[in-house]
């Protein structure tokens, strides 16, 4: 069977190690495997390059995607969609694998509802997708978060300062949450956890009396302008604030050796998938088990609250 494969949405790392696979897997289980540049934009344009095992010999350690990656408004509409369909179609190309995230899935649904194959990956540092415990991708942005705070606490120790960090994630806290454990933070602000600036800055205020030597904050990105709220806590709690948005900075980098396991084993889990004929469905990882879901299901279910929040404040 002739199958392509694209990353869409904002890249992430592991992307690289999962084409890798379903290319290197694929081509073992008697498939053609072909490439498509820059998402559905090269859908559209029919960007397709066939891949071969040479082609992915260094991928395993990039961060990115050698596919390139995009994000096209345009592909919600269905005469973008139709043309993606017959640019596959001239091409004999019935399998398509998406690695993508949330966005990426509605168009991939799409294609699936106009005849293709598809199978998608949750490719996104955000992990927030329904039907699986990780993103690919979320635990190296996790990590690269990680030793930013470390470096970050290292200068709010020796100046006495409250260090606030906000992190990407869009609608969902989990970078934060996870960060917030990982690198000890006293106070943590995300869409699922809400604290109002009054509360934040009462804390604050007690910590100092407590004579606490620092405090670190970590904040989900579009929660609060936090150059103005580190002013506010300035002000108002005597706690010397300041705040860092790290930024684009959390996207790039090397896959961790857990998301290239990961990476490795949805890449080569698709092959499988569209060996057993089954597609319209998304991969995840489940209590580390291999999962899939309608693609539909994942996109119309929310991932409940993570369990997790309470320990933030208990070791705090
Ligand atoms: N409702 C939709 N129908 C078809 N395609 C969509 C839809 N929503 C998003 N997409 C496509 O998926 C791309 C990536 O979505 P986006 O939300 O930006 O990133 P991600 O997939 O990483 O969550 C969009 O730029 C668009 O091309
Ligand atoms: O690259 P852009 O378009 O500025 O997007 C920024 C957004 O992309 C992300 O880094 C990743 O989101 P997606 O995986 O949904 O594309 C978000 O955390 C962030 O809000
Ligand atoms: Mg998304």
């Amino acid at each position: 069977m002739k199958i392509a494969i694209l990353t869409s949405g904002g890249d992430a790392p592991g992307m690289n190690v999962a084409i890798r696979a379903a290319v290197r897997y694929g081509i073992k289980k008697g498939h053609e495997i072909y490439g498509v540049y820059s998402g559905y934009v090269g859908l559209i344009k029919g960007d397709f390059v066939k891949l071969d095992h040479k082609r992915m010999s260094g991928i395993i350690s990039m961060g990115g995607t050698f596919l390139k990656t995009a994000r096209l408004e345009e592909f919600k509409d269905a005469k973008f969609q139709e043309k993606a369909v017959e640019n596959l179609k001239k091409k004999g190309i019935e399998g398509l694998i998406v690695i993508g995230g949330d966005g990426s899935y509605r168009g991939a649904l799409a294609l699936h509802n106009l005849g293709v194959k598809v199978v998608t990956i949750p490719g996104t540092i955000d992990n927030d997708i329904y039907g699986t415990d990780y993103t690919l991708g979320f635990h190296t942005a996790l990590d690269t978060i990680v030793s930013a705070m470390d470096k970050l606490r290292d200068t709010s120790v020796s100046h006495q300062r409250c260090s606030i960090i906000e992190v990407m994630g869009r609608n969902c806290g989990d970078l934060a949450l996870y960060a917030a454990i990982s690198g000890g933070a006293e106070i943590l602000v995300t869409p699922e956890h809400k604290l109002s600036k009054e509360d934040i800055i009462a804390s604050l205020t007690q910590y100092k009396k407590e004579d606490r030597t620092h405090a670190i904050v970590v904040v989900t990105e579009h929660q609060m302008d936090v150059f103005e709220f580190a002013k506010e806590i300035t002000e108002k709690s005597k706690f010397t604030s300041v705040a860092t948005i790290l930024g684009y900075v959390q996207r790039g980098g090397s896959p961790s050796a857990q998301d290239r396991i990961l990476g490795t084993r949805m890449g080569a889990y698709a092959i499988d998938l569209f060996d057993q004929k089954i597609s319209g469905v998304a991969i995840g990882i489940e209590n580390d088990r291999l999962v899939y879901l309608p693609i539909g299901v994942v996109i119309n279910n929310k991932r409940p609250v993570n369990p997790l929040y309470k320990l933030v404040t208990e070791v705090s």
